[in-house]
C-alpha cells in the first residue's frame, strides 16, 4: 500500500474549518480529533462537527476518539459521517464488540494505543480491526515533540501484522513532519498523521505531497516493506 498522509484538523484554524478541510486536497483521510477533557484535557469537538465536515469535504474523515466511554459513543461518529474511527484500548470496555460493531456499520474499525500501552496484549485481536494507531506523543495535544522511543513498539507492530498475514493499517500520530516521517515509515508505519506540519506550511497541500514523497522513499528501502 502506498504511504497515506491524513493532516490533523487539531492544528487547523477551527472558525474556518470546512476552508481547511478542502486546503489539503490531495490528502488521503482528513483526520479529526475528538477531545472530552477527561480522557484527555484538551476538549475540541464532537457529533455535530463531525457531519458538517462530511459535507464540506470529499476527502473521508478518519476519527480520532479520545474519549471516555467510547463504546457508546463510536458508533454516533460512523453515523455522522466518519469513513475510520479510532478508539483507544485504554478506554474501551469491550474493544472487540465496538470493532465489529464499527465495521457492521460500514466503517473502517481502528484502535488507538497511547505511549505507555504495549501493544503485545492486543495480539489476538488484531484480525478484528483495519488500523492500529500508534500513538508518538501522549495524546492531548499538537505541536508536541515526536517520541522516538515509540519507534520499538513500531516495529514490533509491524511485526505482528506480518506475522498474522493481516491486511491492517499502521497509523502513528504525533510530532510527525519531515524531519520524522521516515523513521516512523522505516519502522513499519504506513498512514501518517500530520497536524502542525501540514497546516503550519505556507502550502499545507504541497506539506502533504512532500511528506508522502518522503515517506515513499523511505518505505522503499525498509526491510519490513521488501519481505512483502
Ligand atoms: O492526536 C493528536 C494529539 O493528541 C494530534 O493528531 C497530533 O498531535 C497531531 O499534531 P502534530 O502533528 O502537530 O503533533
Amino acid at each position: 500500500m502506498a504511504a497515506q498522509i491524513n493532516p490533523s484538523i487539531l492544528s487547523a484554524d477551527f472558525a474556518r474549518l470546512a476552508d481547511e478541510a478542502r486546503a489539503v486536497q490531495g490528502a488521503d483521510w482528513l483526520h479529526v480529533d475528538v477531545m472530552d477533557n477527561h480522557f484527555v484535557p484538551n476538549l475540541t469537538l464532537g457529533v455535530p462537527v463531525v457531519e458538517s465536515l462530511a459535507r464540506a469535504t470529499d476527502t473521508p474523515l478518519d476519527c480520532h476518539l479520545m474519549m471516555e466511554d467510547p463504546d457508546r459513543w463510536a458508533p454516533q461518529y460512523v453515523e455522522a459521517g466518519a469513513g475510520s474511527v479510532t478508539f483507544h484500548a485504554e478506554a474501551a470496555a469491550a474493544p472487540v464488540r465496538l470493532a465489529r460493531e464499527i465495521r457492521a456499520k460500514g466503517a473502517r474499525a481502528s484502535m488507538a494505543l497511547k505511549p505507555a500501552t504495549p501493544v503485545e496484549p492486543y495480539e489476538d485481536l488484531l484480525p478484528e480491526l483495519d488500523m492500529i494507531l500508534i500513538m508518538t506523543v501522549e495524546p492531548g495535544f499538537g505541536g508536541q515533540a515526536f517520541l522516538d522511543i515509540m519507534l520499538p513498539k513500531i516495529r514490533r507492530t509491524r511485526e505482528l501484522i506480518s506475522k498474522h498475514g493481516l491486511d491492517l493499517w499502521l497509523q502513528v500520530d504525533g510530532g510527525v513532519s519531515a524531519g520524522t516521517i521516515e523513521r516512523c515509515a522505516e519502522a513499519g508505519a504506513d498512514v501518517f498523521v500530520a497536524g502542525s506540519a501540514v497546516y503550519g506550511a505556507d502550502d499545507p497541500a504541497e506539506a502533504v505531497r512532500a511528506l508522502r514523497t518522503q515517506a515513499e522513499s523511505a518505505t522503499a528501502g525498509a526491510a519490513w516493506a521488501c519481505a512483502h
